[in-house]
């Protein structure tokens, strides 16, 4: 978490003036807590001490390369999702070894360079993928560390945008099928299998469903074993949620400690996933009020984030608390859609907020550590936002704002 203060009516995030901030970057920006990153990380790995484990943080959530660094800095391994987000573990220094490569899509170019660059694991998702990895894994010569990504068909309880676990969604393969696939990957010449995975869904406040995941796959692990297939680890998946308003999301250390019960004992390294529950809540996106349009039915804030910087509301109707981020000179606060300029009604960053806000004040969009910079586009021709990362007492710029033209640069107009 984020420590968000409030001095002399100035807000600041971890003892730095958030206006300073805005002063020194320009808005819009995104701000990070190193310090609310680490805590995050260490709760993970605390937690499942007494047992062989790695946490490998979900990059997609936020792959900002001072975060990875952060992170591989403490010894976490990396969840990605494409050669890309390999590029970018690579970048920082962070260690192959430690890459778990996950996703239904996986093309042969990406397979063939995460080969060789000898990641950990594969979380395979299905038989032709399979098929694929075999094949490209005979072509170098090499034997292709493999896991099954099994969908246990277990409700998450999430939205089902982000809902993965269940009969129906694309992931994974169907519980039914685990047994044979594994037979078929245990027969092919060039992989080598060495574990297990699943992940249910994402933003989950209940650690039942997770739990009852587990004992399906540990039932599976105990299947294969009696088969001869005897795995070595065995990956949960992230999916832990946080509070953006007033969820009451689960006990990092006591779901760990829940988990290392559960496998204590059985020679297996336990891999966790986790993405938001270590971003989430270690940023902000700091943005100006434009204008404030009062003369419809309803008051708009206008700023100048939009839909373009944080989609997550436009998208699943997501919550982000805003704030002010000045002093506010104890003025009455008023209702306002907070809303950017983009151009599509949807471009609503929150509804109905209550805020004493005038133009050129600056706003403060909390826990938006994740899928939140790393969800941004273009749209609009608006050039992504600057990220800020607060390090001890001093912040640091770890992306300039896009210039305009790089925008543009790789398209042509016709030949005449
Ligand atoms: C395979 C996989 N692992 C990990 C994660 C991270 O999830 P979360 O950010 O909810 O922890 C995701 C995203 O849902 C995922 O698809
Ligand atoms: N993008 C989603 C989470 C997706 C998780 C990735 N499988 C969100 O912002 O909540």
């Amino acid at each position: 978490m984020t420590t968000l203060t409030r001095a002399s009516g100035e807000l600041r995030l971890e003892g730095v003036a958030l206006s300073e901030i805005a002063r020194r970057f320009g808005t819009p920006c995104y701000v990070y807590s190193r310090a609310a990153i680490e805590a995050a990380y260490r709760e993970f790995d605390a937690s499942l001490a007494g047992v062989e484990h790695l946490v490998c943080y979900a990059m997609k959530a936020n792959s900002n390369l001072a975060v990875l660094d952060v992170l591989r800095r403490l010894g976490a391994g990396f969840d990605i999702v494409s050669g890309g987000e390999l590029a970018r573990v690579l970048a920082v220094g962070g260690e192959a070894s430690k890459v778990l490569f996950s996703g239904v899509g996986k093309s042969e170019a990406e397979i063939d360079t995460a080969l060789s660059h000898g990641i950990r694991c594969f979380n395979v998702e299905s038989d032709q993928e399979l098929e694929r990895l075999d094949a490209i894994a005979g072509r170098r010569g090499v034997k292709a560390p493999v896991s099954l990504r099994v969908n246990p068909d277990v409700d998450a309880g999430t939205h089902p945008y982000i809902s993965t676990g269940m009969a129906g969604n694309k992931f994974g393969i169907p519980h039914a099928r685990a047994i044979e696939v594994y037979r078929k990957a245990a027969k092919l010449p060039n992989l080598r299998v060495t574990g297990i995975d699943c992940h249910i869904g994402s933003q989950i406040l209940e650690t039942a469903p997770l739990e009852e995941a587990l004992d399906r796959v540990l039932g599976l692990v105990d299947a294969l074993a009696h088969e001869g297939i005897a795995l070595e680890h065995l990956d949960l998946g992230g999916g832990i949620g946080i509070r953006y308003r007033d969820e009451a999301p689960p006990d990092i250390h006591a779901y760990g400690r829940r988990l290392v019960e559960r496998v204590r004992g059985r020679n297996l390294e336990l891999l966790l996933e986790p993405g938001r529950a270590i971003v989430g809540n270690a940023g902000v996106l700091l943005t100006k009020v434009e204008y404030l349009k009062l003369d419809k039915a309803r008051h708009f804030a206008v700023v100048d984030a939009s839909m373009s910087e944080l989609i997550r509301p436009a998208l699943y109707d997501a919550w982000h608390e805003i704030v002010e981020a000045g002093d506010t000179g104890g003025r009455p606060r008023e209702t306002y859609d907070v809303v950017g300029p983009v151009c599509e009604s949807s471009d609503v960053l929150g509804r109905d907020r209550a805020l004493a806000v005038r133009p050129g004040d600056l706003l403060a969009i909390l826990s938006a550590g994740a899928y939140a910079m790393a969800m941004s586009s273009n749209y609009n021709t608006r050039p992504r936002p600057c990220e800020v990362m607060i390090d001890g007492e001093t912040a640091h710029e770890v992306r300039a704002r896009e210039p305009i033209s790089a925008l543009f640069s790789a398209e042509r107009t016709l030949p005449r």
